[in-house]
């Protein structure tokens, strides 16, 4: 039994219907705070649960003959972040430290987690290897690399193995359309971009046009959802193969500036999706691109859907047909 914390999430629910494609049996966990359970794949056991409430959380090990844990579950938003340290540190790690303490409990040897570009904060050298110093910028990175280095810790002392994945600009949606995301709080300019064609924003707001970049706008490296979650089947194997715990970016190794973004889902929508310049985000690095190279060698992972194209068009299906979400229409 695989065991998805996270499930009803944007990428955790990809990720359990990829598992459940692939022939596994898949355990949920989610609080809901900012998942859907429409979200959930069927054939997946679903708990209600706040991975912080100890006891509640003990019997889902209990229960179920747990193998390995897929661990998505986090407060994610990075501006926020800055404003309410302390929850994030209270849910993004103190959590963590319930999933490592019942893992230790209960024998579980095999985790693979979401990390994050943040980790890194303004990179020194482009493209991103794992050997970057990790100097985040913001609580929501910083709680990322205290989780890694909580694992780091307990792989020493109880041999519980780990795969650290540092997701960098993560869009897209799975193909058929059923699932997407669908952030009750949106932030991210792929699906901020589409609610214009959707009628539900007149314009896209640009932050900042003034970097030193190509023409002026931010650079980041978008990788396909489903992509990603090969990634994570991989390293399942990695670890079901006794791999040793390792850190590993994820990308797709491209850098596409905002404008770039904005004008190929006017090609994808066929609408004019009018765009404004306003100030720079605080704390946005110029250009984050990913050097997925190690996963690569050591995973045998290579991205499929490095198209922008692609990630945009799958974005705009799901966007298309759940204009409000998993909300009913
Ligand atoms: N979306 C990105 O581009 C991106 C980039 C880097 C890293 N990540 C990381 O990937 C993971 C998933 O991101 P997402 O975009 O799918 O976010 P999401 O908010 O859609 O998913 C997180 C899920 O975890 C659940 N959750 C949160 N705290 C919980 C708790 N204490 N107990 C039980 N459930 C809880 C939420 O209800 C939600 O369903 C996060 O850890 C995030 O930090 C995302
Ligand atoms: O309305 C918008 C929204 C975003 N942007 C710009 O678009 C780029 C991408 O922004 P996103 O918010 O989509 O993504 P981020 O690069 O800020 O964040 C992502 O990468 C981070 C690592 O730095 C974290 O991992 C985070 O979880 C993940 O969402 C940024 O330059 C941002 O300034 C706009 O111009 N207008």
């Amino acid at each position: 039994m695989i065991l998805v914390l996270g499930g009803a999430g944007y990428i955790g629910s990809h990720a359990v219907k990829m598992l459940i494609d692939a022939g596994e049996s898949v355990v949920v966990v989610d609080n809901l705070e900012t998942g859907h359970i429409e979200a959930v794949n069927k054939a997946a056991k679903f708990y209600q649960i706040d991975i912080r409430d100890e006891q509640a959380f003990d019997k889902v090990f209990k229960e179920n003959k747990i193998e390995a844990v897929l661990h998505f579950c986090a407060n994610s938003l990075v501006g926020e972040s800055v404003g309410l340290p302390i929850k994030y540190f209270e849910n993004n790690v103190g959590g963590t430290i319930n999933v490592l303490k019942l893992m230790e409990k209960y024998d579980v040897k095999k985790i693979v987690f979401s990390s994050t570009a943040a980790v890194y904060g303004e990179p020194k050298v482009v493209p991103i290897t794992e050997e970057n110093e990790t100097l985040p910028t913001n609580p929501y990175g910083e709680s990322k690399l205290m989780m890694e280095k909580m694992f780091k810790w307990a792989d020493r002392a109880h041999d519980i193995r780990f795969v650290s994945l540092r997701y960098f600009n993560v869009a897209g949606a799975d193909p058929s359309g059923s699932i997407g995301e669908a952030h009750g709080v949106e932030t991210h300019l792929i699906p901020l971009i589409l609610q214009v064609p959707l009628g539900q924003r007149d314009f896209i707001t640009v932050f900042g046009d003034d970097y030193p970049t190509k023409d002026g706008t931010c650079i980041r490296d978008y990788i396909h959802v489903v992509d990603l979650i090969d990634a994570h089947l991989k390293a399942l194997a990695y670890l079901r193969a006794d791999g040793l715990s390792q850190i590993f970016n994820l990308g797709s190794g491209d850098g596409f500036s905002v404008r770039e973004i904005i004008e190929v889902a006017r090609q994808i929508t066929g609408h004019p999706i009018p765009e404004k310049a306003a100030a720079r985000r605080a704390g946005d690095p110029s250009t984050l691109i990913a050097s997925s190279e190690k996963a690569t060698a050591i995973l045998g992972w290579k991205p499929k859907h490095t198209q922008v194209e692609t990630i945009i068009r799958d974005a705009w299906a799901f966007h298309k047909s759940h204009p409000n979400g998993y909300k009913p229409v």
